[in-house]
Parts: structure tokens; sequence; C-alpha cells
């Protein structure tokens, strides 16, 4: 277990990162070179297992507004990151901290049509997200959208599928779906809305579409939570990168800080500083053994 209040330094960084003390609460700099903004969400020494073996170990983590990535090799504990933050999974240890329905919008919404206990404070959209195939589209965001008092069709026409509302979800191609999915995962305008790899699997220009939505949604003061192997696509959206290596965060912040603490000038560069301990190239193409497997056991 690595101590929650200091950036993990089994690497030999022995930097600092967001983890834990809010060291970087305030004043530190974006890659815009303004200051960062309060958290909406705190992850304090969260530990997950799984049979015993720990996925997540000890991950304190500040959340902020904006486009947040989480990378790291496959198996090292991305979608458990992002379940623990959609509290979808529970942690064995350690404490989340969400928005709630009085956060920022639920004073905002206090006088409007909108009762404060409908605010969504969580938006999440799952790897496999278990859509109605018969239903079309309009219909699936018409029930999310009853929830939370918000407008299908508006929402449909943000992820560019207005075309498609009356389309049967089975019908869909796998980006379309991936983009309903966003469209599911924001309506409401949440506060918080996590991504779990929103792109995997689309064509480049679906890859890019995901990410401008995330992005699009993030200038509106959301903190948007992003899980991705793209990290061409972290590069250009990203406001701040999570850096996770066999559960552990290896390194956390602003793009632009990381970037100068490592002396690298990509999130590539990044990758394979914070998880190999260098940034050539040949690092990074070596087979990864990193990942911790666990087989055979469920939520
Ligand atoms: N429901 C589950 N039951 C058992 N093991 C699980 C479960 N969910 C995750 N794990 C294990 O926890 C570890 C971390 O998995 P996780 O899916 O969080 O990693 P990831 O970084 O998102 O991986 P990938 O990049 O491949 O999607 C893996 O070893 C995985 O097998």
């Amino acid at each position: 277990m690595t101590d929650a209040h200091t950036t993990p330094d089994e690497a030999g960084h022995g930097r600092q990162s967001e983890a834990g003390n809010g060291r970087h609460a305030e004043g530190d700099r974006g890659r815009d070179g303004t200051t960062e903004p309060t958290p909406v969400a705190t992850l304090d020494g969260v530990t997950r297992t799984y049979g015993g073996i720990v996925v997540l170990d000890d991950v304190s983590l500040s959340i902020r507004p904006g486009v947040t990535a989480v990378v790291g090799p496959n198996g090292s504990g991305k979608s458990t990151l992002l379940g623990t933050l959609a509290e979808v999974t529970l942690p064995v240890d350690g404490a989340v901290d969400r928005p709630t329905e009085t956060d920022d919008r639920g004073a905002e919404l206090g006088d409007s049509a909108v009762e404060p206990s409908l605010v969504r404070r969580v938006g999440y959209l799952p790897q496999r997200v278990p859509f109605r195939e018969s239903f079309t589209a309009r219909e699936t965001l018409a029930f999310y959208a009853r929830l939370v008092g918000d407008d299908p069709d508006a929402a449909l026409e943000s992820v560019g599928l207005k075309d498609a509302s009356d389309r049967r979800v089975g019908a869909l191609s796998g980006g379309m779906r991936r983009l309903l999915g966003i469209a599911q995962a924001t309506i409401g305008d949440p506060p918080l809305v996590v991504l779990d790899e929103p792109a995997s699997g689309l064509d480049p220009g679906m890859r890019e579409r995901a990410f401008r939505l995330a992005a699009e949604n993030a200038a509106g003061g959301t903190a948007v939570v992003v899980s991705s192997h793209d990290l061409d696509l972290v590069d250009r959206y990203a406001d701040r990168a999570v850096v996770l290596d066999r559960g552990t965060v290896v390194a956390a912040g602003p793009i632009g800080s990381l970037y100068a603490e490592y002396d690298v000038d990509s999130v590539e560069g990044l990758y394979r500083a914070a998880i190999h301990g260098t940034d050539s190239e040949s690092a990074g193409d070596a087979p990864d053994e990193r990942a911790v497997h666990v087989t055979g056991v469920s939520e």
C-alpha cells in the first residue's frame, strides 16, 4: 500500500501529484496556464479487490471540471476506478466524495420546474451499455430524459443523432450506439460525467467525435472523466491525466504540469516515462507484463 497522501514513488520519481492532500488543490496551473478549479469529486484512499487480489490500491485523487483522461495498460484498473466514481463498483476501503443534489445546479434549479431531487449527480457510460434493442434512439433517451426533466431531442441533436432518432437501437452502428451512450450519460447535465472508453472500437472520425463531445461537455463546467488507450486523442482533448499502473496512480495532474515534471511533450511520452521509467519509444513497444490479472471472480 502506498501512502495516500504522497505520490506513489516506487518508480523512483518522488513527484507530487493531485493525490491525497490537495497540495495542488488551488493555484495549480492547467494547460492554458489558468488556476485549477475546485474539485467536483474526490477519492480518498480507495482500494478495491477481486477474490482477494488488489486491483485498485489506495487511490486518492481530486476530479475537477474539464476533461480528465485515465490511461494505463490493460488491467491496470481504469474501469474499476471509473466504476467507483460512478458508484457502480464499491471500494473495500477508502471513500469517494461525489456531487450532491445541492451542489451548484441543485441550488440553481431550486425555483425551476425541475425538482432538486431529480438533478442527476453522475452520468456514466459503461463499456457495454445495456440498451433495449427494440427501442428507438429517441425512445431510449426519452426514458432517461423523463427521469431528470430533460429534452430527449436536444440530447439526440447534441451528439449528432437527430436524423437517426426513429431507428431502433439494434439497427444502429457501433459508433452511433456509442454516441447514444454518451447522450445518455450527459442527459440532465450532471456535474460529473464518467465515460469508460467512449472511443474504443470506433473509426477515426467517430473517435474524434466522442472526444470532442466530452470536451464540449467539459467546456460548460462539467467534470468529464474518460478512460482511453488512444493517447493522441487524450493529448488533444484532455486537460488533466491520471496514469494508472497495476492499480496505483503513478502520475496525476494538469497535462502541462505533467509534461514539465516528466520532461516530455506528449501523453505517449508521459505514459512511457511514468510507467516504464523512460520515454524512449522501444519501451512502449515492449509487451506489457505489468497488468494485474484476475480471473474467475465477479461482482
Ligand atoms: N467483476 C470482476 N470480477 C473479477 N475481476 C475483475 C472484475 N472487474 C475487473 N476485474 C479485474 O480487475 C483488474 C482491473 O480491471 P479493469 O477492467 O479495471 O482494468 P482496465 O485498466 O480498465 O483494463 P482494460 O484497459 O483492459 O479495459 C483486471 O485484472 C480484471 O480482470
